[in-house]
């Protein structure tokens, strides 16, 4: 297991790059801590796939370094980084049989033959192929290929890192859901850095301890799932965790209230906190903490759909001269006469340039 560092890191597929946006990765500095398990999240085509083969050394960066342990391997190749790694599609041995193909990385580095079917033995129960071990790959479904792929990938213990691309892509609901459980078990048995690259939020906030949200190929916030949601660093992780995600408002921080108050629409709404910010900005909040009214303080507001989802309903209205979303829970009461809303003080959050602005106060 490595600590990875990424100093400087930036990468353009052209050979001439004019300005910033001719970098598929903008610049980047970030460690990456030994043994915990990140995910990096982003819509198709942010960048992820990108910073991850530079990780791996399929990729080498137009700019900056990349250390494991301290050690620059900027340029050195996959196979001198020993680290094992996981592709959206299934790369396996059509004519080997399944116990052949997870033992492959253990016997390829002359491993003892009992270590290995111990370690081949323990993989196979993860992925559920016990029963097939002895049958051979080609035949099999793509989504039992694809086991085979991450078994192979979770088979050594002292990798420097295991990464993973988008690897449940091709695997049922149903799996996919119980493999996620056993990589998160293998994280927690072992220890190993992990890296998984994912577009889908509920498969990298159950699966990370650290996500990583990518936009047009910047990382724009490393945080917990918790942090992600309570305290989105940009508007885009705002908008792209949570569902359905934050509500972005236009605003004027007033001056004369030192910032604590804003201008919404024809409304003034009470921050409950100041912020050291200016004239335009946004203010960003998530359904979860949006209340409903009849009459009083608040934003003006009209209901226009009412959606059942089970747990909660999805309230859609429109106020501000914007759809905005209100969730509310399993018996919580929407009154008939909603008019106005108003938001719980710890679920707002104020952006300048899509940036969070911290308020006063905030201790990080
Ligand atoms: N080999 C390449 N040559 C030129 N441009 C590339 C190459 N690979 C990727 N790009 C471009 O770099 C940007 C980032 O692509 P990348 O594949 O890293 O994104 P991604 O987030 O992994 O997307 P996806 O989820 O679709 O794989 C995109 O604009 C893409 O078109």
């Amino acid at each position: 297991m490595a600590r990875i560092t990424l100093d400087n890191l930036a990468h353009s597929y052209l050979t001439y790059p004019r300005g910033p946006e001719d970098f598929a990765l903008k610049e980047l500095n970030h460690d990456w801590a030994d043994g915990e398990a990140y995910a990096l999240l982003g819509a198709s085509g942010c960048g992820k796939s990108t910073l991850l083969n530079i990780i791996s050394g399929l990729l080498i960066p137009s700019q900056g370094r990349v250390l494991f342990d301290g050690r620059d391997v900027t340029t050195a190749p996959t196979a001198e980084r020993n680290i094992a790694q996981v592709f959206q599609f299934p790369v396996v041995y059509d004519t080997m049989t399944v116990r052949q193909n997870l033992a492959f990385p253990l016997k390829n580095r002359g491993m003892e033959a009992a270590e290995i079917a111990r370690r081949v033995q323990k993989v196979a129960a993860m992925i559920d192929m016990e029963a097939q071990l002895d049958r051979k790959a080609r035949g099999l479904t793509a989504d039992a290929k694809q086991k085979i792929s991450l078994g192979r990938g979770m088979v050594r213990e002292d990798v420097n890192a295991l990464l993973f691309d988008e690897p449940l892509t091709v695997i049922d609901p149903h799996m996919k859901w119980e493999l996620r459980t056993q990589l998160k078990k293998l994280h927690h048995d072992f220890g190993h850095t992990m890296i998984y690259v994912t577009h889908d939020q509920t498969e990298a906030l159950t699966f990370a301890d650290k996500v990583v949200v990518m936009h047009d190929g910047r990382v724009v916030q490393i945080g917990t799932p918790q942090d992600l949601f309570e305290r989105p660093a940009h508007t885009f992780v705002g908008y792209f965790i949570g569902s359905p995600g934050m509500n972005l408002f236009d605003a004027t921080l007033d001056a004369t209230s030192n910032g604590r108050h804003a201008r919404i629409g024809d409304a003034t709404v009470d921050l409950t906190q100041p912020y050291a910010a200016t004239g335009r900005v946004q203010v960003g909040v998530r359904p979860e903490f949006i209340r409903l009214a009849a009459g009083g303080d608040g934003i003006p507001a009209q209901i226009t759909r009412i959606e059942d989802v089970g747990r909660h309903k999805i309230v859609r209205l429109h106020a501000a001269g914007r759809d905005i979303s209100a969730l509310i829970g399993e018996g919580e009461a929407i009154p008939a006469d909603t008019d106005r809303i108003t938001f719980a003080p710890q679920g707002v959050n104020v952006y300048a340039d899509d940036w969070r602005v911290a308020p006063g106060g905030e201790s990080r």
